[in-house]
């Protein structure tokens, strides 16, 4: 079937649900793809004011232009051609490390994100993993060394097979792509390199960067897309922010032996995008198992180079805003590292774009502005992804990307969902969400029971026989429901497969399921995600955001399902460790 023939059989498919505008620029699409190539007109002016009405769309060179084909973009150029728009997106050259002159189609998540890191964390894994095989009988096991360089190469090159996938995806979806910088000139004018183009609809995409932090000495500190393109590995690193990107840099480098540490603010890693007790838990484990220094409650002050070269940390305590947590706090430095790297958030790519004068509403720190349908105040102009500043993941900016592509294609505005998103930080351990934190829950003043659950994997004490100093290997499972073992609120996970686990579960949490009918399921044993079902308690109750004082029977049984869990937990290191202990002079 010809290139044309394809586009307009999936266009028929779905032709019932366009609008009139959008069947009518099926058609013109579909004949403009008979031409090999379009050109670029060059405009002095914007015909119309803003808006699909005011003007025919025939009279624009596009029905879209999308400046940044990261994730949101792409999906909203693909979903807007492959519904009959005539579409071009607009994106830098490629490049591994980003610069306000190199992106690459893929964006962040495949080449700076995502992508790389866990292909990063799969190579790390092997270290631990091979050495775990060794309480299972592999005597002879052993790592060997990672070839940094060569895992470097190999990385490069199935980031550019994915990046030309993305270009062939855009290619037989029909969408345009134009090589550039993008800049708004007007409500239907986008530059790319000094070229005009007209477009009856605008969508910014041009995702974020990370931020920097203004103390002396922060320029020779590194950020994310450089960790992904470090020439050597370094034996000793400090990570500054204990999110996200921080957390899960720290999880690999522990992973390959290097001396890792973590600078944070606030009491607890993760907090507060994470639940608070999931947060400790992890914590611990953190410390613990993969040997991470949790320099928690602190700032960085200065970042020296020393004479050899290395670098020095300066830090000074952080105003504490959770005194409740036991975290180490206060000053001191670290010394000897060869790298330093900034994970302190990330903001909107907006500068240079031209929206603020044309008169685009700003939201904080640069980021674009818009309601419920991703448009701006500006009707033509719409943004998606991480420069709107909202959940910044990956599979949110596509729903968002694929919400604004489906709007302008049928000319109905179609909502994102919001409910049910969920997120795991590739750490060590892993840690995954979904739904509410007892915080959020507490605060929203709901009435609820909150179950919890400390376990050790089925292979933790056989691994745990290859290293017989390290903790044994904990998991921790958390869920809130409202009364009675009801709908389901929040589901949380610290440990093995929890990103898997807690993928599966959003459903149940989407599907308003109440946790009488997970109960009700039937595991798959031996697993991990079957830990998630039959859960005993509450351990606490809510009512009306107040946690509630349990009779003394309840707060008996709530007592030591506690302790268990804490007993199990603190030193799931010492006690279990001793578990361990036996079992191998068994
Ligand atoms: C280290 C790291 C790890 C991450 N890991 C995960 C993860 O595991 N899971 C997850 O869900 N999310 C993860 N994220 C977040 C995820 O990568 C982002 O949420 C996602 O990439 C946002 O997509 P986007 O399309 O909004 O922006 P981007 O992917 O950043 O795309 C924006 C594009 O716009 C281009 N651009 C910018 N300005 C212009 C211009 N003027 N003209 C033309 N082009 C322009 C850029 O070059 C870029 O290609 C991670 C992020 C980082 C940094
Ligand atoms: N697995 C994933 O899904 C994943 C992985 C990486 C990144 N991301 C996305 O990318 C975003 C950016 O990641 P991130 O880790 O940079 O951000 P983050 O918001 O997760 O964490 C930033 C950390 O930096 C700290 N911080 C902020 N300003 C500071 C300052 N001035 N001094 C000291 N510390 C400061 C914060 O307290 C926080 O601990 C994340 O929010 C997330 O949405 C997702």
């Amino acid at each position: 079937m010809s290139h044309l023939c394809k586009a307009a059989a999936t266009a028929g498919c779905t032709r019932g649900a366009l609008a009139p505008t959008a069947a009518a620029a099926f058609l013109r699409h579909a004949s403009s793809r008979s031409r090999s190539t379009r050109n670029i007109t060059t405009r002095a002016a914007a015909p119309g004011a803003n808006g699909s009405s005011s003007s025919s769309s025939s009279s624009y060179d596009y029905d879209a232009v999308i400046i940044g084909a990261g994730s949101a973009g792409v999906r909203a150029a693909r979903t807007a051609a492959e519904k009959g728009a005539r579409v071009a997106v607009v994106e830098l050259p490629m490049a591994f490390l980003s610069s306000a002159d190199k992106g690459g189609v893929g964006g962040t998540c495949v080449l700076r994100g995502c992508v790389p890191k866990k292909l990063l964390l799969f190579a790390t894994e092997f270290k631990s993993e091979i050495e775990s095989a060794k309480g299972f009988g592999w005597t002879g096991a052993s790592a060997g060394e990672l070839d940094w360089g060569g895992f470097m190469a190999a990385k490069r090159e199935e980031l550019s097979r994915i990046n030309k996938g993305y270009k062939e995806g855009l290619d037989s979806a029909g969408v345009e792509l134009l090589e550039g910088r993008g800049v708004v000139k007007g409500p239907h004018e986008v530059e790319v390199d000094g070229r005009s183009i007209t477009t009856r609809n605008i969508v910014i995409a041009t995702g974020g960067q990370p931020s920097h932090i203004p103390i002396p000495g922060a320029e020779h500190a590194i950020i994310s897309d450089q960790v992904l393109e470090l020439e050597a590995l370094p034996k000793v690193v400090t990570l500054i922010g204990g999110g996200y990107i921080g957390m899960e840099f720290a999880g690999m480098f522990a992973r390959l032996g290097c001396e890792v540490h973590v600078v944070a603010r606030q009491s607890l890693p993760l907090a507060p995008r994470f639940d608070k007790e999931v947060c400790e838990f992890f914590m611990e484990q953190c410390t613990a198992s993969a040997g991470i220094h949790m320099h928690m409650n602190c700032n960085p002050t200065d970042i020296i180079r020393e004479a050899d070269g290395s670098l020095t940390v300066k830090l000074a305590p952080a105003e504490k805003k959770d005194s409740s947590s036991s975290s180490s706090s206060g000053g001191g430095e670290i010394r000897g590292n060869a790298q330093v790297v900034l994970a302190v958030g990330r903001a909107a790519k907006t500068k240079g774009l031209g929206l603020e004068e044309i008169g685009v509403e700003m939201g904080p720190k640069g980021s674009v502005k818009v309601d419920a349908h991703s448009r701006t105040n500006v009707p033509s102009i719409w943004a998606v992804g991480d420069v709107t500043s909202r959940i910044a993941l990956t599979p949110v900016a596509k729903m968002e990307g694929q919400a604004v592509g489906l709007s302008i294609a049928t000319g109905q505005e179609v909502t994102p969902s919001y409910e049910a998103v969920p997120s795991a930080c590739f750490s060590w351990p892993y840690v995954a969400t979904v739904g509410l934190t007892e915080e959020e829950a507490a605060k929203k003043g709901l009435t609820f029971e909150v179950y919890s659950h400390t376990f050790s994997p089925l292979r933790a004490h056989l691994a745990a026989r290859a290293a017989p100093d390290k903790p044994l290997q904990r998991c921790f499972v958390k869920m809130l429901t409202e009364p009675g073992a009801g709908k389901l609120l929040g589901l949380h996970m610290v440990g093995e497969e929890a990103p898997e686990i807690i993928q599966g579960f959003a459903l149940a949490l989407k599907l308003g399921s109440t946790k009488q009918q997970l109960d009700s399921l039937v595991g798959i044993h031996p697993t991990s995600a079957e830990e998630v079902l039959g859960l005993k308690g509450p351990v606490r109750m809510y009512k009306e955001g107040k946690q509630q004082q349990q009779d003394s029977k309840q707060e008996g049984m709530n007592n030591s399902t506690k302790a268990q869990a804490a007993g199990q937990r603190q030193a799931g290191i010492k006690a279990e460790g001793g578990k361990a202990e036996a079992s191998r002079a068994a």
